[in-house]
């Protein structure tokens, strides 16, 4: 009989580039995330970051089940690595989705206007909103655990909007992509956590990147590169970013991997609210 035998997969694992996702370029297509994870009837390379040895023992005929992207590393990089791929090259290096939207386009070639950009902030304070009252309702317990995150951005725009009145700027109301992203975030946050976790994550992630990216281009642009309140954090944003983190991924180490893959899922809707909401900048 044979003993343990360690199986090196490298010479399939670790060329470059092997993990060929075949994600159609519409956000409105069929895709599904899924289509890049592992399934047990996909023949599938993992990318580099996810290879490991697996150890076999042929006495117990165990087969090892591959690891999906990023799982090594906890939930939070499987959340980000299917993020990633959503954004266009232009939007981040890693991205792999084709351009189709104005919003898509790299950030240095936007033309924004102040009354775009207005309602930009007020669709995004409504859905802060939401999301922070949300938490602070916890539906669900382990919503609890995001309370007072440090993340939290309401409070500031409702700052930022304050100081645009100010100026003399008309605050319009919430528009739809707004209001409908608020709703859906309200319907699935009390029967769908995973779901409702994607967006959390999603949300407050993208801000810290891209997020930032724009607001320093715009207040270039059209601001007098006034820096708003939208985009300072009270404390250290790496820090506060890492504590998140290491939430999201004891929340999930409680989930199936059912429930885990359903979270993943979410990370297309996410992106096409969210891509509405970046729009209006450029309207
Ligand atoms: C103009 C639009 C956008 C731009 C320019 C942009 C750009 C970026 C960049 C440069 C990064 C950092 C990549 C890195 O770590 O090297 C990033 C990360 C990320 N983005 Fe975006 N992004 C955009 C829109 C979005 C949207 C709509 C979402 C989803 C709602 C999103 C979700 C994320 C997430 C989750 C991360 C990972 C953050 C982290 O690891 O801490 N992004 N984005």
């Amino acid at each position: 009989m044979a003993s343990l035998t360690s199986i090196s997969q490298s010479h399939t694992l670790l060329k470059k580039p092997n993990f060929t996702p075949s994600i159609p370029h519409n956000l409105s297509s069929s895709f599904t995330p899924r289509d890049f994870l592992f399934s047990k009837t996909q023949s599938f390379k993992l990318p580099q970051m996810a290879s490991r040895s697996y150890v076999v023992s042929a006495s117990t005929t165990e087969t090892p089940r591959k690891r999906y992207p990023g799982e090594a590393k906890g939930f939070v990089e499987e959340m980000r690595f299917v993020a990633m791929k959503l954004h266009t090259k232009e939007q981040a290096k890693e991205g792999e989705k084709e351009v189709k939207q104005p919003e898509e386009h790299p950030v240095r070639k936007w033309e924004p206007s102040i009354d775009g950009y207005l309602k930009f902030l007020v669709d995004s304070k409504l859905v802060y909103d939401t999301l922070e009252s949300i938490i602070d309702e916890a539906a669900f317990p382990i919503y609890a655990e995001f309370r007072n995150t440090g993340l939290e951005r309401s409070e500031k725009l409702a700052k930022d909007l304050q100081w645009f009145e100010e100026q003399g700027y008309a605050i319009p109301k919430p528009s739809s992509p707004g209001i409908t992203y608020a709703e859906y975030l309200k319907e699935i946050s009390d029967k769908d956590p995973q779901a409702f976790i994607c967006h959390f994550y999603n949300t407050y992630f993208a801000h810290s990147a891209g997020g930032r990216m724009i607001g320093k281009k715009v207040a270039q642009q059209i601001l007098n590169n006034r820096e708003l309140e939208f985009y300072k954090w009270d404390g250290d944003l790496s820090q506060l970013l890492q504590n998140v983190r290491d939430k999201l991924n004891k929340v999930a180490e409680s989930w199936t991997r059912d429930e885990k893959n359903h979270c993943l899922e979410e990370t297309e809707k996410s992106f096409k609210h969210s891509g509405e909401i970046l729009r209006l900048i450029l309207s």
